[in-house]
């Protein structure tokens, strides 16, 4: 890769990425459209080959930040089949397209994924939220604008405390906000008429993988019969998952955790930080798409007419294609 010019954004944007400057599965989305376009626009390849082992190798180096969210690889997936054309000029103009209506696409998909949300939330209601979605927030938007009084009970979502930034954006929708830890949520599951959650995956039978503490909520809020919906735009369906691969869980830094002082006062003590978790379908009443809503086990049905059967890896060298499908199986067992 190293032979290839990547542009500044670019690893600008990665290392946004990779720092959870940039976080969410449809915030990362968008920045890594966003930078394949400014590669493609700050090219100076001589040739169409060179632009497009430029392209790829961006890919790689965005695809390299974070492994859960699989919106990223959807986005450069996306971006990069729309990298078509015979001069740089045709490629860069088709590239620079094809990232503004992925852009475009998701705002809309958003939008709409917010109105069937707020379908599901009568006025007066309480919602739980665990983490921050951009998904979840659209609903309650929504929700709000048709004049629905809400209050919602948010987890603070350690270790990063993502249920602060939830916080802020429902305080600023109008939604009376009480910020709970993670291991009150029990206590507070009689108070809520729905679990709203977010997701950075969703596999091929319907599982839903977010925020680690999710699948603990659902299994919980199955038990006190507080039903469960994640808002997930069509971007969040995992296609690698139709032929069986898993979603690769991220395991952050145990600093996130505990800082290297504290811990070291403690003594010998392993440290775990994984940052995702997967809910089976069984614990999931809804997924709500732009598409309308679903249960989770029909899930499968709108992949398969979305990615078809069959799904490329277009970053991927094109003499190195056959190898890496092959290896990528072994990666994910
Ligand atoms: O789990 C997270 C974010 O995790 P992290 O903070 O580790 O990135 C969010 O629930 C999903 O990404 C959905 O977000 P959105 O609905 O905005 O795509």
């Amino acid at each position: 890769m190293g032979t290839h010019d990547l542009d500044a954004a670019v690893e600008r944007v990665a290392e946004d990425i990779a720092a959870m400057e940039t976080r969410g599965a449809a915030a990362i989305a968008d920045a890594a459209a966003d930078a394949l376009q400014q590669q493609a626009t700050q090219s100076d390849a001589d040739t169409p080959e060179a632009f497009r082992a430029e392209l790829r190798a961006a890919a790689r180096q965005l695809l390299e930040t974070r492994p859960t969210a699989v919106s990223l690889p959807n986005a450069l997936r996306y971006v990069l089949q729309r990298m078509d054309g015979d001069s740089v000029e045709t490629l860069r103009r088709n590239t620079v397209a094809g990232a503004d209506e992925f852009r475009a696409r998701l705002d809309r998909a958003q939008t709409d994924l917010g109105r069937v949300g707020a379908n599901r939330l009568r006025d007066g209601d309480r919602i739980m939220t665990h983490c921050h979605s951009t998904d979840v927030l659209a609903c309650v938007e929504t929700a709000r604008e048709q004049g629905k009084e809400l209050s919602a009970i948010v987890k603070e979502t350690r270790p990063r405390n993502q249920g602060r930034l939830t916080a802020e954006r429902l305080v600023e929708l109008g939604v009376d906000v009480t910020l709970i830890v993670d291991s009150a949520a029990r206590r507070y599951l009689n108070d809520a008429d729905h679990v709203l959650v977010g997701a950075d995956a969703i596999a091929a039978d319907g599982s839903v993988v977010n925020k680690i503490g999710t699948s603990g909520l659902a299994v919980n809020a199955r038990d006190r019969g507080t039903p469960i919906v994640v808002a997930a735009q069509t971007i969040k369906l995992d296609p690698d998952t139709m032929t069986g691969n898993l979603v690769e869980i991220e395991t952050r830094d145990e600093s996130e955790v505990i800082d290297p002082e504290a811990r070291d006062a403690i003594g010998d003590i392993d440290v775990e930080n994984p940052a995702f978790d997967v809910t089976p379908p069984r614990y999931v009443d809804a997924i709500v798409t732009e598409r309308g809503q679903f249960p989770p086990e029909s899930i499968v049905t709108l992949m398969r007419e979305l990615f078809g059967e069959g799904i490329t890896d277009p970053w991927v060298e094109p003499d190195a294609r056959r190898e890496t499908v092959v290896e990528s199986g072994e990666d994910r067992p």
